[in-house]
């Protein structure tokens, strides 16, 4: 990755004008849906979907929010449609025969790059009539690169328009699903333990009042840091790794021949009571007071972010977003789950709530 293993936290700070800006967006949208009794209720998991992609589109590509939008749409769809095909698509061939849903997924597909590509031309073309670069993943992709011709869709330093697509790609699909998935969950828990909202609300008012969070405070604070975390561990939006052996390796006892697919559960190690302990299933953030290497057994068992050379490069940010959108929720509203929620984690390439995320918001 052309900018190193993890988007770095002097990168990540510069953005934070944009994560707020976001933020804003959502909290004057739910608080026209108040009503005059004080409160609403709303499923928050769509909300959620669209403040994340909103921000992905703003700093990572500079797009407007409604450029950006159809992307995660159709990446959503995609993702529904991969599960559909899950296990067919181990068939050799299979993705090749022209089914409704193959058919579909190949115009998916099509219909994201045409618009990608819109994107990244349209800002090759201003970078050469000489507007500076911006400070946004496009921007960074393409700064190398802007001096050399891109004529024939590729550059002389290696990266061409169909590299710059998947660059592209991955970081709505790695970026958008994982970091509503942290979000959402957190504040069906939240609802769940009012305790733990009541905690981190008077932690962030204690810290910014109503004033919008700042960079140093935000890496201040302590208990929503616990709280998300916990979250991780219960939820983790990934919920395997993979990875393939390139030789013969041995784990354990078992020897494994090279061009193995090897998947790590991460869910199944977050609620191993072996690891975590006999209340392993339950909501305690205070298992991470301590930091992340004394809330186990075993230091690298928490895993949601991956390990290795592999390891998330969107960690710093995606912590840093929640963060700032917990806050600015906290900051404004109470929730509780609405009588209608009905709760049931499942997997559609992410982990999702099945029914959505029905909560009841109140003014504070
Ligand atoms: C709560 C939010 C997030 C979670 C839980 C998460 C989790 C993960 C995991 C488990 C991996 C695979 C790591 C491995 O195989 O060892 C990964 C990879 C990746 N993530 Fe994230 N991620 C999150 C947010 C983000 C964000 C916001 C971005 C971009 C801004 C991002 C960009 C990426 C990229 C580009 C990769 C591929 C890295 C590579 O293969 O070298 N992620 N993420």
């Amino acid at each position: 990755m052309v900018m190193g293993r993890t988007y770095g936290y002097a990168l990540v700070q510069c953005m934070l004008p944009e994560f707020s800006a976001c933020c804003e967006e959502l909290i004057s949208r739910w608080m026209k849906s108040i009503g005059s009794n004080g409160s609403c209720e709303l499923d928050v998991w769509p909300e959620i979907q669209s403040l994340t992609g909103d921000v992905i589109s703003r700093t990572a590509f500079g797009s407007s929010y409604l450029e950006g939008r159809k992307i995660f749409q159709l990446q959503s769809e995609q993702a529904g449609r991969i599960m559909t095909n899950i296990r067919m698509i181990l068939i050799p061939g299979y993705l090749s025969l022209p089914t409704t849903n193959n058919r579909r997924m190949y115009q998916i597909n099509d219909e994201i790059e045409s618009i990608l590509r819109g994107i990244i031309e349209k800002r090759i073309k201003a970078m050469k009539e000489g507007q500076s670069a911006k400070q946004d993943l496009l921007g960074l992709l393409l700064e190398p690169n802007i001096g050399e011709t891109y004529e024939n869709g590729q550059s002389n330093i290696g990266m061409t328009i169909v590299d710059l697509i998947e660059e592209c790609k991955l970081f709505y699909f790695a970026g958008m699903e994982t970091t509503a998935v942290l979000l959402t969950w957190t504040m069906i828990v939240l609802s769940m333990h009012p305790e733990w909202q009541d905690r981190a609300r008077q932690e962030v008012l204690g810290l910014f009042g109503k004033n919008k969070p700042e960079h140093e405070a935000l890496n201040r604070l302590k208990t929503v840091t616990m709280i998300l975390y916990e979250v991780l561990r219960l939820y983790p939006p990934s919920i395997h790794l993979s990875r393939k052996t390139y030789k013969e390796v041995k784990i354990g006892d078992t020897k494994y021949p090279a061009g193995v697919m090897i998947e790590l559960a991460v869910l199944f190690m977050h609620h191993d009571p072996d690891i975590w302990g006999p209340d392993v299933h339950e909501f305690k953030p205070e298992r991470f007071a301590e930091g992340i290497s004394k809330a186990s057994k075993n230091p690298g068992a928490f895993l949601p972010f991956g390990w290795g050379p592999r390891i998330c490069i969107g960690q710093n940010f995606a912590l840093l977003e929640a963060k700032m959108a917990i806050c600015m929720i906290l900051q404004r509203f109470e929730f509780m789950l609405a009588p209608s929620y009905s709760h049931a984690p499942h997997i559609v390439v992410t982990l999702h709530p099945m029914h959505g995320a029905k909560i009841k918001l109140g003014l504070i």
